[in-house]
């Protein structure tokens, strides 16, 4: 989970027009939160969300609203209910378009639970009962005890230290790879301490991940996208998971916020393979939708409303080609959880992901920092949504300020990374 270490106001460069007021906008709203939490913890995420969308984002606004004498309020979809799409189903047609108008409403929350609706108004699919009952337990004894050692992972934002409301750690195929990822990768500025070799039972399980993860992607492209044609940008070839977050939620407060993946060493329009084991939780996704240049009305943030999806025990979802481009995700704190014969009161998800060579930080710019930039996604504005962009993710390093390193990013209708100028650090071998 790389998405919420992020923070300081950066410079503005004068080359991001367009992209600029997004790279603002777009930090993100878990740290956003995370700051408001730590400053009002007896408020409830989903209120302090509620209050920030309503200051556009304004941390400060949404502060000093907070400390103003209540006015009474209803946090909206606390409580979600549960609607059956059943009735709105309709088969899709190949080559359907990929944006249906929502069947979710703003400051609305859909429950939904069936495969067949998940698939047809989120950009994600579900598996329930994914693996033999017998592995899925063994997998989920085996990293509960691995999470044992897993942290919150902390880091100073102004004078606040704020940490993330979960604990995680990083799995990848080999010791070498561990190396690598301690002295090559940079997550949010950056480097990540926790990176631990993939454990047998991750193993076991990883094939049988990559089978079902390349199946739904078929059945994605021939049923949902236009023509039955792959994404722009998004790769043709075979996916293979070569690495893996592990996030464990301890109780039914521990969650995580809104955000997307970091795109930066997956590409564009990248999959992602998530099984859920134990306690089961919602998963939420909502649009998010690009504004008009002049437009400075309140972020579009709930729109269209939340869809919460329900990841039980044994559950494998895919994040689609079109998720992390134009959707953010969330696991929300609940109200109460069924405890799981296994694993009580925790929950433990893993993200496969699939590390792309040609995206290795050897051959990405970097800024004057001399830190490997991040790879980001116009999502806010019209002007130029959906272009890519490298940018200075030294801002989230304490000792640094971060520079105003901006460039776009172009790609191939593959997603091959086209880069103008040879990296310095580049010998152009893997
Ligand atoms: O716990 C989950 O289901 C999602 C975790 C997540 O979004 C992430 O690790 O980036
Ligand atoms: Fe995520």
């Amino acid at each position: 989970m790389e998405a919420f270490l992020r923070g300081t106001k950066r410079k503005k460069s004068p080359e991001a027009a367009g992209a600029s007021s997004d790279v603002e906008a777009e930090e993100p709203t878990e740290v956003k939160i995370a700051i408001l939490a730590s400053l009002y913890p007896a408020l409830e995420q989903e209120v302090l969300l509620d209050v920030l969308i309503a200051h556009q984002g304004s941390v400060d606004e949404a502060s000093a609203a907070l400390r103003a004498p209540p006015t009474p309020r209803k946090s909206s979809g606390t409580i979600g209910y549960q609607r059956s799409l059943r009735q709105f189903a309709s088969s899709t047609a190949p080559g359907a378009p990929v944006h249906k108008k929502s069947k979710s409403k703003k400051g609305v929350t859909l429950h939904l639970y069936d495969p067949e609706n998940v698939a047809e108004h989120t950009p994600c699919t579900i598996i329930h009962n994914f693996l033999p009952p017998e592995l899925a337990n063994e997998l989920l004894r085996e990293l509960l005890q691995e999470a044992e050692t897993f942290e919150k992972s902390t880091f100073k934002l102004f004078d606040n230290v704020v940490s993330s409301p979960h604990t995680s750690s990083f799995f990848v195929e080999s010791y070498d790879e561990i190396q690598r990822q301690k002295t090559d990768y940079h997550y949010n500025g950056a480097r990540l301490t926790d990176v631990r070799r993939i454990t047998p039972q991750l193993v076991a399980v990883k094939p049988l991940v990559q089978a079902a993860v390349n199946r739904e992607i078929t059945n994605r492209i021939a049923t949902r996208y236009p023509g039955g044609r792959k994404l722009q940008f998004q790769s043709p070839e075979t996916w293979v998971p070569n690495s893996a977050f592990v996030n464990c939620y301890n109780g039914p407060q521990e969650s995580v916020g809104w955000h997307c993946d970091q795109l930066t060493y997956l590409g564009p329009r990248a999959v992602i393979g998530s099984v859920s084991l134990g306690v089961a939780r919602e998963f939420r996704v909502r649009r998010v939708l690009p504004k008009d240049d002049g437009d400075k009305g309140p972020d579009n943030g709930d729109a269209e409303g939340q869809v919460s999806i329900h990841l039980p025990h044994n559950s494998l979802l895919v994040m689609h080609a079109e998720m992390q481009e134009e959707w953010k995700h969330s696991v929300s704190p609940a109200l109460s959880i069924d405890p799981h014969p296994v694993s009580g009161n925790k929950r433990i998800n893993i993200t496969y992901r699939d590390y792309r060579a040609n995206m290795h930080p050897r051959f990405t710019p970097r800024c004057t920092c001399d830190v490997p930039c991040v790879l980001r996604v116009v999502q806010r504005k019209k002007e130029n949504f959906g272009k890519y962009f490298w940018m200075c993710h030294a801002s989230n390093i304490p000792e640094k300020k971060g520079c105003a390193f901006f460039q776009w990013a172009e790609f191939d209708d593959d997603g091959n990374p086209i880069f103008k100028t040879a990296h310095p650090k580049s010998d152009n071998k893997r």
